[in-house]
């Protein structure tokens, strides 16, 4: 089955056009004001909206106000929350009481104890994204381009619905689909010449190495 592929921290009509053509699944804003990748919410509703109806619209935000999230939700109308603070599982269910949307709630790995936390939100979030934890010294929660140890994810629920990210690139990305039962990916750095700069050769590159890894399977009918 095709993966999901989320392309985050969008900032110029180009890298969003290049993924739309390519089949990025959601494209993913950052509203976390230390990131390269922030934007303000009236510049990601504009280059959202060529998405609109073609991929899912993700606000990224870390543990928001209610505030934050009335401007958010109203200027840029996301599909999709993703929550990539320490939110609990009761300030997850109030947004989504609040907003009415699809919370992907996100924890960050580095140990097999960073994932007994995810059990308190089984019927909570609607989704899960997988992270590296964030190295020492690191201002932003996500977005830091590196990885962690995939098997540790062999402990979850078989039927939990998740996301990887962290640090996937075109060299690690069809181990990662093969070594994983995520439903769906995410890149940020990895398709980046520098913190917050896209590049759209990167980007087609990323997407020809998902295809590839796709490839056998789809040859084979199964
Ligand atoms: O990307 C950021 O700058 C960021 C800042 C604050 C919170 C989340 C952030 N990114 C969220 C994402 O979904 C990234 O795609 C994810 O962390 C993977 O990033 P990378 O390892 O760079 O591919």
């Amino acid at each position: 089955m095709k993966p999901d592929i989320k392309i985050c921290g969008l900032k110029t009509p180009e890298a969003i056009d290049r993924a739309l053509k390519r089949g990025a699944t959601h494209v993913g804003f950052i509203f976390f004001e230390k990131s390269p990748r922030y934007v303000e919410p009236d510049v990601a509703a504009k280059l959202a909206e060529p998405a609109r109806g073609k991929a899912k619209i993700v606000a990224v935000v870390v543990d928001p106000t209610n505030d934050d999230l009335d401007e958010i939700v109203s200027l840029l109308k996301p599909d999709i929350l993703q929550l990539h603070g320490n939110e609990s599982p009761e300030h997850v269910l109030t947004i989504k009481a609040l907003y009415g949307l699809p919370v992907m709630k996100v924890f960050s790995v580095r140990t097999a104890d960073d994932l007994r936390r995810v059990e308190a939100y089984i019927g909570i979030a609607d989704r899960f994204l997988f992270d590296a934890k964030a190295p020492k010294g690191s201002e932003l929660p996500g977005g830091n381009g590196i990885s962690f140890d995939w098997s540790l994810l062999g402990w979850l629920d078989g039927s939990i619905d998740y996301m990887l990210s962290g640090g996937l690139n075109k060299s690690n990305v069809a181990d990662a689909l093969a070594n994983t039962r995520a439903r769906g990916i995410d890149v940020s750095s990895g398709v980046e010449t520098e913190p917050g700069v896209k590049s759209v050769a990167m980007i087609d590159e990323f997407f020809d190495a998902v295809e590839k890894a796709d490839a056998p399977l789809t040859a084979s009918g199964s």
